[in-house]
C-alpha cells in the first residue's frame, strides 16, 4: 500500500512552518508521518530547522537525483531529498512546505497528493514576517507582495491562522491523523 504527500501551502508568513512544527510534536511517536528537513539555499535560523546547502552543492545533489522535488523562489532554491519518494512508496505519509507552483506537478510524483492551504489576512501577514526578522525590509516587503502563483488551485483543508497557534496547528494535526488512518482503513 503506497502512502501519499501532504503539501502545506501559503503565503509567506501565513504560518506554514509554525503549524508543521506543532503538528510535528503533536504526533510525535503517531508512527507513519514524516515531516522532512527541506535542504534550502538560506543559512541556518530564522525559524524553520531546514538544511542549509551552497548553490553549488544544491546544484550537483538536484543533478545527481539526490531531489524528489526542487523548487525555486525569493532567490532561494529548495528541495526535497529522495527519501521522500521512497518513504511514499513504503505508505508513509510525507508533510512538507512547498511553493505552490509545485502543486500541478505533484501528482506525476506521487500516488496520493493532499493539499492543505494556509491564510491569514495580508495585515496580519505583513505584521508576523516582519516581527519574525528573517528578512531584511525590501525582502519582508517583497514576501508580502509575491503573488500566488497558483490561486485557482483547489485544497483539501484551508486553515485560516488567525487565531491561536494552538488551533491551527490541531487542524493539521487532527487532518493527517485522519489521512493516515484512511490509508490504513481496510
Ligand atoms: N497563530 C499564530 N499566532 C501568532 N503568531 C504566529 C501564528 N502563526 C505563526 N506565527 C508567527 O508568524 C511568523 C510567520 O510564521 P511562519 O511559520 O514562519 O510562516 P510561513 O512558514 O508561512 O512563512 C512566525 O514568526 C511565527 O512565529
Ligand atoms: O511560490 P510560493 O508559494 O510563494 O512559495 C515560495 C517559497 O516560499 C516558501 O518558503 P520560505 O520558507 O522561504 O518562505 P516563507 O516561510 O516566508 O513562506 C514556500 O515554502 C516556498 O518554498
Amino acid at each position: 500500500m503506497s502512502g501519499g504527500f501532504v503539501a502545506v501551502v501559503g503565503p509567506s508568513g501565513s504560518g506554514k512552518d509554525s503549524v508543521i512544527e506543532w503538528a510535528r510534536a503533536a504526533l510525535e511517536g503517531h508512527g507513519g508521518v514524516v515531516f522532512p528537513r527541506r535542504r534550502i539555499t538560506r543559512p541556518a535560523g530564522g525559524g524553520e530547522d531546514h538544511h542549509p546547502v551552497s548553490e553549488a552543492d544544491f546544484a550537483s545533489a538536484e543533478a545527481r537525483g539526490d531531489f524528489a522535488l526542487t523548487w525555486r523562489a525569493h532567490g532561494l532554491a529548495y528541495g526535497l531529498p529522495s527519501a521522500v519518494s521512497d518513504a511514499v512508496a513504503a505508505g508513509e505519509v510525507v508533510v512538507a512546505n512547498v511553493s505552490r507552483e509545485v502543486l500541478t506537478r505533484l501528482p506525476g510524483l506521487f500516488a496520493k497528493v493532499w493539499v492543505v492551504r494556509v491564510t491569514v489576512s495580508d495585515e496580519v501577514r505583513r505584521a508576523r514576517i516582519i516581527a519574525r526578522g528573517r528578512e531584511d525590509a525590501a525582502g519582508a516587503a517583497a514576501r508580502v507582495a509575491r503573488p500566488d502563483p497558483a490561486p485557482d488551485h483547489p485544497a483539501d483543508l484551508e486553515i485560516v491562522n488567525d487565531g491561536t497557534l494552538e488551533q491551527a496547528g490541531e487542524a493539521l494535526a487532527g487532518f493527517l491523523a485522519r489521512v493516515h488512518g484512511d490509508l490504513k482503513a481496510p
